[in-house]
């Protein structure tokens, strides 16, 4: 008999307006933010420099609070979690440079673990595992032992990836994972990104100037714009010509038939 898998909602988002607050006053960055991702998807925040999409990954990680509105994280609000639980549900790869880059691969991948193991941090069998398995996924076996500082670009952003898989969270935030990379390499993290999200069921969702990659690869884009915001499935998006509107038509315009910008002459 065939037994069909139902995904659940892993991630919803409602009525979200997000920000900074200082002693003076509240910056709304942006507002009316509403989607929901399933388990198992790849998604993608794309949208113009300085809309808000780093803003948004950081509240939905809770590295910076909401301004209003809700965030559920598998059907229970964000507020209600503790820290363990964040950590075991959501993992976070941010911009910002590594500050242990004297690490060894396998040790950086290691602290994805620090959610799980005792207060000395001593490593049980199932976290040599969980780290074991992370490399296999990224294919990181023949630079594990290499330290982070001696490695290129594209292949940190594959030991950051591994060291959000070891902490094997069902929620996956990663902002802009394919910055500074080459084309090659840019596909290549994003079709990894696509089949860890398919074949182990988790949600991951992305911050990403890659539109026309976006586009082929995601399942769900949220494309972020002045006032409003609109999300759903490429190929929905293409047809309400929503990715038409997100630069001005004097620079580039967007071509339905083959999902790329041309350059305005
Ligand atoms: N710590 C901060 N305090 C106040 N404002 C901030 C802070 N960090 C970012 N901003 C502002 O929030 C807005 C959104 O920034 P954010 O980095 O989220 O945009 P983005 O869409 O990720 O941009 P980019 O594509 O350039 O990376 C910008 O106007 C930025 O100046």
């Amino acid at each position: 008999m065939n037994k069909k898998i139902i995904a659940h909602t892993a991630l919803k988002v409602k009525d979200l307006s997000i920000g900074y607050f200082s002693k003076k006053s509240t910056t709304v960055i942006a507002d009316g933010i509403n989607f929901q991702l399933q388990q198992g998807e790849l998604a993608a925040i794309i949208g113009v420099n300085g809309i808000g999409k780093s803003t948004l990954l950081r509240t939905l990680g809770n590295v910076q609070a909401k301004l209003s509105g809700s965030i559920q994280l598998d059907g229970k609000d964000l507020k209600s979690y503790t820290p363990i639980e964040m950590a075991s549900t959501i993992s976070v790869v941010l911009t910002e440079p590594l500050a242990s880059k004297n690490l060894t691969v396998i040790e950086l991948i290691a602290l994805g673990r620090q959610p799980y193991t005792n207060w000395i941090g001593r490593l049980s069998e199932t976290d040599k595992t969980k780290i074991q398995e992370a490399i296999g996924m990224v294919g990181l076996q023949s630079l594990k032992n290499k330290k982070c500082y001696e490695l290129s670009d594209g292949q940190l952003q594959r030991v950051m990836i591994a060291r959000a898989l070891a902490q094997d969270t069902s929620i996956i935030l990663l902002d802009e994972p394919t910055s500074h990379l080459d084309l090659h390499h840019k596909v290549q993290i994003l079709k990894l990104l696509k089949h860890i999200a398919h074949k182990t069921s988790k949600t991951i969702l992305v911050t990403s100037h890659e539109i026309e990659m976006a586009i082929q690869l995601c399942d769900k884009i949220l494309i972020m714009n002045k006032g409003s915001h609109e999300f759903g499935e490429p190929c929905e998006l293409i047809q309400k010509k929503s990715f038409e509107r997100l630069f001005p038509s004097d620079t580039v315009t967007f071509d339905p038939k083959t999902g790329s910008f041309k350059i305005k002459k």
